[in-house]
């Protein structure tokens, strides 16, 4: 199946969801409030918990026809059935990813501030990059920042969608959707807040504005 890639891009996040019950009630409501993708990030090193935990959530997101990315793990993403995988700059290589999760897998790259390395992953096959950190990140305190007008630049040289993350709340969305970006990537300002499904159809309608 292809899917559009466009609009709010919710992140989980072990701290604001410390059990598997909290992270599945946190994510259905911003599935209710509009999120068109959700990816399942956690470092932890139990593989136990990070299979039910993905498997889990992949088949929430399948309820609601929503792709579930599984950050840095291709195995795991293979394991789950999950509609792709997101890779940062040492999570490994976009081709190896593509072999194992073939043809209509949505595979993401984090690019930072960095235009090239965003054409070097579209010339690898990624169906999507990732620039940030945009605004000062809570959850990432010590991100590259990345500046607003590299959207503007990317926009200009790529055709892939872009993804903007790092800070972006449904205060500062509208700057990032104004510069071109396709999709705003959330964690914090989305997960940690009392109504997640009125934060999600805020942040959906100002890609609809
Ligand atoms: C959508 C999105 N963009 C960037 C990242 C960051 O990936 P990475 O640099 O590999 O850092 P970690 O998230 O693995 O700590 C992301 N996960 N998702
Ligand atoms: C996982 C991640 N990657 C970033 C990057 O800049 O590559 S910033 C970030 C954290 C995003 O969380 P929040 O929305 O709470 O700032
Ligand atoms: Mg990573």
């Amino acid at each position: 199946m292809r899917y559009t890639l466009s609009g709010l891009y919710g992140i989980t996040d072990p701290t604001l969801m410390p059990t598997l019950d909290q992270m599945l009630i946190q994510v259905e409501r911003s599935l209710m409030g509009g999120a068109t993708l959700i990816q399942y990030r956690d470092k932890s090193p139990d593989s136990e918990k990070r299979l039910s935990e993905a498997s889990a959530l992949n088949h929430l997101c399948q309820r609601y026809a929503v792709p579930l990315i599984i950050n840095d793990d291709v195995a795991l993403a293979e394991t789950v059935a999950a509609a792709g995988v997101h890779l940062g700059q040492s999570d490994g290589n976009i081709k190896d990813a593509r072999t194992r999760l073939g043809p209509n897998a949505i595979i993401g790259v984090t690019c930072h501030d960095s235009l090239a390395l965003a054409e070097k992953a579209a010339l690898d096959g990624a169906d999507y990059v990732a620039f940030g950190a945009f605004f000062p990140s809570k959850t990432k305190p010590h991100a590259k920042a990345a500046p607003l007008e590299l959207i503007h630049s990317a926009k200009e040289k790529l055709t892939l969608p872009i993804v903007a993350i790092g800070g972006i709340s449904v205060d500062n969305a509208n700057k990032i959707i104004a510069a071109g970006a396709d999709m705003v990537a959330v964690i914090h300002a989305l997960y940690a807040q009392n109504d997640i499904e009125a934060t999600a159809q805020h942040f959906h309608q100002q890609f609809n504005n």
